[in-house]
Order: C-alpha cells, then sequence, then structure tokens
C-alpha cells in the first residue's frame, strides 16, 4: 500500500506570489518524514501541492512534477479527487464532521468516494480503521455519539480513522498535534510509529523533539531571503540533521538560534 513520492523541480504560487521554489525531494514508503523550518517558508504549501489540495485555492497553482510511484499526479488525465483518496491529509485542528456519529465520521471518507459496501462490510471497515487509530476500545460502546463529543486527542484520531479508512498510499499531516495537550500527542506520535508500516507518512511540524522522535528523514525548509520564496535548504536522515547538519542554517535552526 504505502508508495514513494518523488517531486522535482516543483514551485507553487498563490496567484503572482511563487511561495515555493524548485523542491526536488524523494519520500521513502514506510517511513516518516518531517518538514520543519520558520513560519511561513512553505511547509504546508508543499505539503497540499502533493495531494493535490493547493489548487483547490482560486488562483494557486502549481508548476513541476509529483509521481507516486511513477505516476504523475499532475498528468492531464488524473483527477484530482482519485489523487486525494490516494493521499489522504490530516490537519492542524480535529475536524471530524460535527453533526455526525463516530461511526459515520469514519464511514464518511467511503460514502465521499462513492464506496457502496453492505452494512456488515461497513461495520467491518469501521472497525478496522478504528482499531488502526487506536480509537477503538475507548468508543467501541458509543459508535452513535456525535464525533464532536470526543477529546481533542481522540477526536484527531477519529480524523485519522477517517483518513485511512478509505486506504490511502499516503497520509499527510499538517501540524497534527499542535491543538494537543502532551499525553495526547504522545498518543499520536506512538500510531504514527504503527501506521508507517502501512503508509507512507509526511508530517509538517514546529516541534523538534517530536521531528526528531518520529521521523526517518527530515526535511529544513527555508526562505531564500527577504520576501523569496521558500526553498529546501537540508533534507537527510533526522538523526543526521538533529547531530551534524551540513547547512549553517540548518543548525541555527534546531538548536533554537532563529525562527
Ligand atoms: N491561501 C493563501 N493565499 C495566499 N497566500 C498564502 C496562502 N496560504 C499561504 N500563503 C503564503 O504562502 C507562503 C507560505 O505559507 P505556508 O503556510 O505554506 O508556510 P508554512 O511554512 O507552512 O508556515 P507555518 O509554519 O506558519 O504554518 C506565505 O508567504 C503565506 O503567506
Amino acid at each position: 500500500m504505502s508508495q514513494q513520492i518523488q517531486v522535482s523541480g516543483l514551485d507553487a504560487y498563490y496567484g503572482k506570489h511563487k511561495a515555493i521554489e524548485d523542491i526536488s525531494m524523494t519520500i521513502e514508503p514506510q517511513s516518516i518524514t518531517a518538514f520543519i523550518g520558520p513560519s511561513g517558508c512553505g511547509k504546508s504549501t508543499f505539503l497540499r501541492t502533493l495531494n493535490r489540495m493547493h489548487e483547490v485555492i482560486p488562483g494557486a497553482r502549481v508548476e513541476g512534477k509529483v509521481l507516486l510511484d511513477g505516476e504523475d499526479l499532475y498528468a492531464a488525465d488524473v483527477e484530482p479527487v482519485s489523487v486525494r483518496r490516494m493521499i489522504g491529509m490530516v490537519f492542524q485542528r480535529p475536524n471530524p464532521f460535527p453533526t455526525m456519529s463516530i461511526y459515520e465520521n469514519v464511514a464518511a471518507g467511503l460514502r465521499l468516494n462513492g464506496s457502496k459496501h453492505s452494512k456488515s462490510e461497513l461495520d467491518g471497515i469501521v472497525e478496522t480503521s478504528l482499531k488502526g487509530a487506536n480509537l477503538w476500545n475507548e468508543v467501541k460502546d458509543r459508535l452513535n455519539k456525535p464525533g464532536a463529543g470526543l477529546s481533542g486527542g481522540q477526536q484527531q484520531r477519529l480524523c485519522i480513522a477517517r483518513a485511512i479508512a478509505v486506504q490511502p498510499e499516503v497520509l499527510l499531516m499538517d501540524e497534527p498535534c499542535s491543538a494537543l495537550d502532551p499525553i495526547s500527542t504522545l498518543a499520536i506520535e506512538d500510531l504514527m510509529m504503527e501506521l508507517k508500516n502501512k503508509f507512507t507518512i509526511v508530517i509538517v511540524t514546529h516541534n523538534m523533539q517530536q521531528a526528531a522522535r518520529v521521523s526517518d528523514r527530515t526535511a529544513f525548509f527555508n526562505l531564500a531571503g527577504q520576501g523569496q520564496p521558500g526553498r529546501v535548504i537540508e533534507m537527510d536522515e533526522t538523526t543526521r540533521i538533529f547531530t551534524n547538519p551540513a547547512q549553517k542554517a540548518t543548525e541555527d535552526y534546531i538548536t533554537g538560534r532563529f525562527g
């Protein structure tokens, strides 16, 4: 299920404003890749180019290539909706559908994709997805209660269950723990470590310890200069980025000297 992403020469614009420039990288399957860097350098923008969410913003566009196991995601005959099914996303604020039950929240992704499942098939997928998101034991007796009634950490795991229910290849996570307390954060981090056995995971985080704890590889983003687009300054094994980075800007950032 887990697939490799190869990006080459990618630029992304908001209207005339070029937000990121000339990004090339390989994101390996069955691993966690972290994007770190100061605010506004384009980490979230880049993440959204990987599943064609960027172009949803009016005037926003992308140049360059994104390949998922060799398939060009921006080829003329590729449907953005199918890309978003293969490459799921989890956002900063847990965003369960507020009026839907826990069960319906997990089933929602499948229904939106037009999948036709019998009730017992759907029950099985909901259970497997909630188990996969380490939430099943906490909610199995209240599947018909509103998703909005869960704690923040549980809601985020519900959103992860919703994302994995459609069996994506890749999970993109944009600061998934920034609205959570430390205990819920550790639960999500543990979950990410389990999920990487099945999915390619990419996470944007401002939390250096988190990047160091969970990720296999880390990319450091920064602006090319004041008013310039964001770029990848350095990408390497996480242990190397945090112990012996090649670039001074990376070292300054991870040691808290700027950003
Ligand atoms: N919807 C938008 N419309 C116009 N410009 C945008 C939009 N979203 C982001 N930008 C601009 O694109 C640039 C990169 O923003 P982005 O949010 O990707 O950075 P980031 O590194 O993820 O920041 P943060 O760490 O604060 O989330 C910034 O200059 C930002 O102002």
